[in-house]
């Protein structure tokens, strides 16, 4: 049997990723294979899925999917079919992905769509709204609407948002969601077969958002770092990858969306070379990468403490 298609989209930082680890690590009762498409150069979220239980996946990264033609997409698919036979595949779009053209993609290689799968963080809407049209057509183009962060947001917030969505999307099924922790019935149990995607006005160039990377491999002073990132101007978005700070062995994991930053300690399975690796994503991010960049140099940590931490922890190298 070939396998059915689900697209999992949202806008940047909605939780998508952590909805697919939810959903992977419950045990979906299926084999389910992934795409993830990511903006930046570089990706992050595959070792994480793949750890959470997908039977295999492929990372397509520097761009949007939906704005080049279907080729890698296919090429994508038909890989993983051989590599692991899965009963579902699961498209994870990039966070500034037009849906209408994936679904447009899919149906004309003759793939079986189940449905288009939708997150919004419950405490993200307004933002993602007023950063890019694209939030409302991800948002109209859905058949299930999960709303992310329900754990943090607050109960007349959500009761709010639920309104807007509904209103935005009648006829889309709404579900709550803290850290991805649903029943994967709910998502791959329904064939929903979604509608032929509404003709969506010009989405290209990722409509003004550009990305950059940076990488470094000098520890870097923590403090300095959340202080650089709390007076970040609002035309950057979405900051994510990992670091090594000088008052830990390990790497964190940082996620910057739209002002709010969390670094969560994460443990790798081998070193990680360059130490820091960040993609950064905005409204004309390159312009800003020069001074950023020089920014986040002033961030690393002083020869003495570099010294001193190499020595400290030099077993894990
Ligand atoms: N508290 C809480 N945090 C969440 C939840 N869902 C996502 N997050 C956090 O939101 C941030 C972004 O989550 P991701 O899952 O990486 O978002 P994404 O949509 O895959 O991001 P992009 O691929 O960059 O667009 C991370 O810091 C997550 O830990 C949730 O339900 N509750």
């Amino acid at each position: 049997m070939p396998p059915r298609i689900t697209i999992v989209t949202g806008f940047l930082g909605s939780g998508k990723t952590t909805l697919l680890r939810g959903l992977l690590a419950a045990g979906a009762g299926r084999r389910v294979a992934l795409v993830v498409n990511e903006i930046g150069a570089v990706g992050f979220d595959g070792a994480a899925l793949e750890r959470a239980g997908a039977s295999a996946m492929i990372e397509l990264t520097g761009g949007c999917l939906c704005c080049v033609a279907g080729s890698d997409l296919l090429l994508a698919v038909e890989d993983l079919i051989n590599m692991a036979d899965p009963d579902q595949i699961v498209i994870e779009t990039t966070g500034l992905a037009e849906p209408g053209g994936l679904i447009r993609q899919v149906r004309a290689a003759g793939l079986a769509l189940d449905a288009v799968v939708t997150v919004v963080a419950a405490d993200g809407l307004e933002a993602a709204l007023a950063a890019s049209p694209v939030a409302l057509w991800q948002i109209q183009a859905a058949d299930l609407l999960v709303v992310s962060r329900v754990d943090v947001a607050d109960a007349a917030q959500i009761v709010a948002v639920e309104a807007q969505l509904r209103h935005m999307n009648p006829r889309a099924t709404i579900i709550p969601a803290a850290h991805g922790r649903i029943d994967p019935q709910l998502v791959f149990g329904p064939r929903l077969n979604p509608s032929d995607p509404l003709p969506m006005p010009e989405h290209r160039d990722l409509d003004g958002f550009s990305s950059f990377v940076w990488q470094s491999d000098t520890p870097i002073q923590r403090s300095r770092l959340t202080a650089l990132l709390a007076a970040l101007p609002k035309t950057i978005y979405r900051v994510k990858g990992l670091v090594h700070c000088g008052d830990a062995p390990w790497p964190d994991a940082l996620h910057y969306v739209a002002g709010r930053l969390e670094l969560s300690a994460f443990r790798p399975r081998a070193a990680i070379r360059p130490l820091n690796q960040l993609v950064w994503i905005g409204i004309a991010a390159h312009a800003l990468q020069e001074d950023l960049v020089a920014q986040l140099e002033a961030c690393h940590e002083s020869e003495g403490r570099v010294a001193a931490w190499m020595l400290r922890y030099r077993d894990l190298f």
